[in-house]
Parts: structure tokens; sequence; C-alpha cells
């Protein structure tokens, strides 16, 4: 057991109906036995008290709860001590824990904690992180059955795989070529290559745990006036960007998160695109066109009672139809004559100022998503973007193993591919226990988790 025990506030430091404050580490019965005025506490009561300070006087009155070694969140001995939702008490019933010999904890300290107490591997103690960070329904789903251990799963029995083909070409590094009949080879290879389909597969997933981790980000781009600030607040349902009669009103481009079918969308009004402007016009085009070209999809808003055909020329070498949905509005009004540049694209219909056509446009952009990443079907996705660079290096590995097979390489090269594939792969539910990796991933957590 870690000898030193740990105190933070687990809930957002500010005013709040209850503040939960967590210790763990040794000292936690003795402390709860003298803060409380208990000689018998059981553990995983809820009991309500007086917290006396060492000096004796009352900080608050509080519900404590123990929790006994090894059960726990960390491992070992816990308490959790709520008290008032007041930063003021929080502050002096710390400063109380820490006159008697308690460390304030570092951040993800607890998680670390319960990591190295076996209590989850890594990949689900980074699932915690990803539990508190997740913002819509899918992305939630997914640290929920990381952290249920669905990824460790995958991921060791991929490692058995790995070291049962070790094994047969360990076995064979002892023999020279002559005594190896090619078929001896068959079995190891087998297995190699039904690593290799397990490891593409969740390599493909990667790009949907992206689009569940950061959300998918989508920019309304279009001329001056074509209505993209009105498209902003009617998907959004309020009055965020202004919208003004005058061309060239939106300057800097605004990013507003929405949610769609349980996906979270980064959605991102710019400036009208045209070739003139004045310096500070020319700047915002210039933004507005980085934001367009990193988005997944862009929504390209034309205004149907103009001639919108120019805007091609500006947008071509950024937009296809596989990557944008026109949005035709302005339905409202007479429509001028186009020459049908955009006939290949998806188009919606709207009008921004009769509030037409935005639910028919929020499905295509739904279809967008559930088209272009693989949906839930899998139980296992690659959210971390940690994950997915050690899935593709092993699998990197194991495809050269294979090739050396393919070539009669000594046994010993193969070898040598599998065990990398290995290390990498080991990284992901932290079998090497690699210092540098542990701190750098608990250090992006918040302190009390
Ligand atoms: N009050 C409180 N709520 C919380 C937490 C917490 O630490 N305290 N959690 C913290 O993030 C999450 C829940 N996670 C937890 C995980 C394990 C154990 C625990 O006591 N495990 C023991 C006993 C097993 C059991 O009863 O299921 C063990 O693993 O041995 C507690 C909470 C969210 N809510
Ligand atoms: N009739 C009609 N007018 C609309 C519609 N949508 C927007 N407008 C009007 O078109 C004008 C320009 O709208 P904005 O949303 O500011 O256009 P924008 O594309 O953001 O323009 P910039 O920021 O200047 O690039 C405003 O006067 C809106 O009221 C619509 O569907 N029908
Ligand atoms: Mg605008």
């Amino acid at each position: 057991m870690t000898s030193d025990t740990i105190a933070a506030l687990s809930t957002p430091n500010g005013e709040s109906a209850i503040a939960a404050i967590r210790l763990s580490g040794g000292m936690c019965l003795e402390t709860a036995k003298s803060c409380f005025g208990k000689s018998e506490i059981s553990p995983r009561f809820a009991s309500h008290s007086s917290y006396v300070s060492k000096d004796g006087k009352i900080l608050d009155d509080v519900v404590f709860t123990f929790f006994k070694a090894p059960n726990s969140y960390t491992g070992e001995d816990m308490l959790e001590i709520c008290t008032h939702g007041n930063p003021y008490i929080v502050q002096t019933v710390l400063e109380d824990l820490f006159a008697r010999g308690v460390r304030a904890a570092t951040h993800g300290e607890f998680t670390r904690r319960a990591f190295e107490n076996r209590k989850l591997d890594l990949s689900q103690a980074e699932a915690v992180a990803l539990m508190i960070a997740a913002r819509s329904e899918k992305s939630l789903e997914a640290a929920r059955k990381q952290l249920g251990g669905e990824l460790s799963k995958r991921v060791n029995s991929m490692c058995d795989t790995l070291i049962e083909a070790l094994a047969y070409m360990e076995a064979y590094i002892d023999f020279s070529d002559e005594d190896l009949p090619k078929e001896s080879f068959s079995k190891p290879k087998e297995l190699l290559e039904k690593f290799v389909c397990d490891a593409s597969r969740l390599v493909s997933t990667s790009r949907y745990g992206a689009v569940l981790r950061d959300g998918l980000n989508v920019s309304i781009i279009g001329e001056p006036n074509a209505g993209k600030s009105s498209l902003m607040n009617c998907i959004l349902g309020r009055n965020r960007a202004i919208v003004s009669p005058s061309a060239g009103t939106t300057r800097d481009f605004i990013v507003e998160r929405f949610s769609i079918g349980g996906y979270c969308v980064n959605l991102a009004d710019t400036a009208g695109l045209r070739t003139s402007g004045d310096e500070i016009e020319k700047e915002g085009i210039r933004r507005a066109l980085e934001v367009a070209k990193d988005s997944d999809l862009k929504l390209l808003v034309l205004d149907v009672s103009e001639n919108f055909d120019g805007v091609f020329e500006i947008a071509k070498s950024f937009i296809s139809p596989s990557n944008t949905i026109v949005v035709l509005n302005k339905i409202d009004k007479p429509r001028a004559q186009n020459a049908g540049i955009f006939k290949d694209f998806v188009s919606v219909e709207v009008s921004c100022l009769e509030d037409r056509g935005i639910e028919n446009l929020k499905e295509k952009i739904l279809e967008f998503i559930t088209k272009n990443s693989i949906t839930s079907s899998f139980d296992d996705i690659l959210v971390s973007a940690r994950h997915s660079g050690l899935v593709a290096d092993s699998l990197e590995n194991a495809k050269s193993a294979v090739e050396k097979i393919d070539s009669s390489a000594p046994s010993e090269l193969v070898a040598s591919d599998i065990r990398a594939a290995l290390d990498s792969l080991g990284e992901i539910v932290g079998r090497g226990d690699r210092e540098e990796v542990l701190s750098k991933i608990f250090s992006t957590f918040c302190i009390g988790k």
C-alpha cells in the first residue's frame, strides 16, 4: 500500500449544495475516528456527524463514508466527507486534514492508485477521464464500454494471439532452416494473419472514435449575405450570430457545439467568401477558408434568389460531393437562373427566414455522420489517439513479421517483429508500466479524480 494519505476536493470548487472531499491511504481510519469523535467506524455506511478540527473547533455538519481496503475505488482505505458546498468550509477542512499529516492529491492520483492496485488497467483508467469529458450519448456509451473493460478484453486477447505466434517462432530459433519443413510456419502465420485482421478492424474504428471524442467539425460557408449566420442561428435554435442585410457582416469565425442523434457537432459560422474586401475582411476570409478546409463536413449556403455559380471558383479546391452538403437558402423568394454547377451535390432547400427545412438538413448531417464512420456495432472503439497510434504500430510490426515468414527470413527476426508488436499493444492496458507514459496520462486528469 502507498504509505502517504492524499486528499482533494472531488466536486467543482464553488458554491454548491454539497462538496465531496475524498481521502485515500493508511491514515483514513484514524483521521475519521478523530475528526468525527467515534471509536468504531463501520465501512460503507454513510454517517452524519460534526467535523471537529485538530484544535477542537466544529468546522461543519457533514456526512462521511469510510471504505475499507481493498474494497474501495483506489483499493486502499478511503474516506469521503461531504460538507456543505461552501468553498471556505472546504478550504478549512482541507487545511485541517493537511495539519493532521494528510497531503494534497495531485492530478489523477486517486485513479493512478486504482491502477497501481490493479482495480483498473490503463485503458480503463483513461476511460475515467473520457467519462468525465464525454458530452454526447454516443461518446458516453463508448467511454462506459471502455471503463467496463471491453477494450481491455479485446487487447488482451490480441496479445494472447501474438504470444502464441511468438512461442512458435522462439521454439524455431534453435533449429537450422534445413531442419524445419515449410509447414511449421503455417500455424504462426495463421495466428499473425488473424491478428492483422483484428488490428486493422480496430484501427478502422479510430476515425469514428475521433468523432466521438472531439465531435464532428462542420463549417458553414458561402458568399456574403447567403444567410450563413441565419443558418447557424436556426440550427442552434438561438440567436448566436449577428445577422444583417449588409454583405460582409461576419468577420471572425464562431464555433458552437450542438448535439445531433447523440453525436457532438462543432458548428462554425464563417465570413462570406468573395475576392474583394478590406484588410480585415480579407483576414476573415483567409480564416474562413482555413476552417472550411479543416472541417469534416461543409455546409455550402447558396442564395437561390441570386446567381450563385461564382462561389464554385473560390471553393472548388476543397469542396466535393463527398464532403459537402449544399444548402439552398431563401426559398421563400423568387428563384434566379443558375447553371446547375452543384447538381452532383446532396442538397437541401431551406428558408432561414421562415425556419423551414432545418430538420431536413439535420437529418442529412446525421446521415453524413453514420455513412462516413463505422457506427457503434462494435463494442470496442479506439477513442483515444494514444491507443490508435499504438494499434497502428503493432499492426505494422505484425505485417512485417508475416512478410518475413513469406520470404523465409530467420525466425529470430520474425520473433523480434512480433515482440515489437506485443510491446506496442501491451502499452494500451499498461502491461509495461512505463513511468513516462503513466505520468503523461494521469497529469491530464482533474485533481480529486
Ligand atoms: N461517492 C462516490 N461516488 C462515485 C465514485 C466515488 O469514488 N465515490 N466514483 C469514483 O470514480 C465513481 C464510481 N466508481 C467506483 C468504483 C469502485 C468503487 C468501489 O468501492 N469498489 C470496490 C467494491 C466493489 C463494489 O462494491 O462494487 C472494489 O473494487 O473492491 C466505488 C466507486 C462514480 N461515483
Ligand atoms: N428572404 C430571406 N432572407 C433571408 C433568409 N435567410 C437570411 N436572410 C436575410 O439575408 C440577409 C443576410 O443574412 P446573414 O445570415 O447575415 O448572411 P451571411 O451569409 O451570414 O452574411 P455575411 O456574414 O455577411 O457573410 C439578412 O438580411 C437575413 O435576414 C431567407 O431564408 N429568406
Ligand atoms: Mg454572417
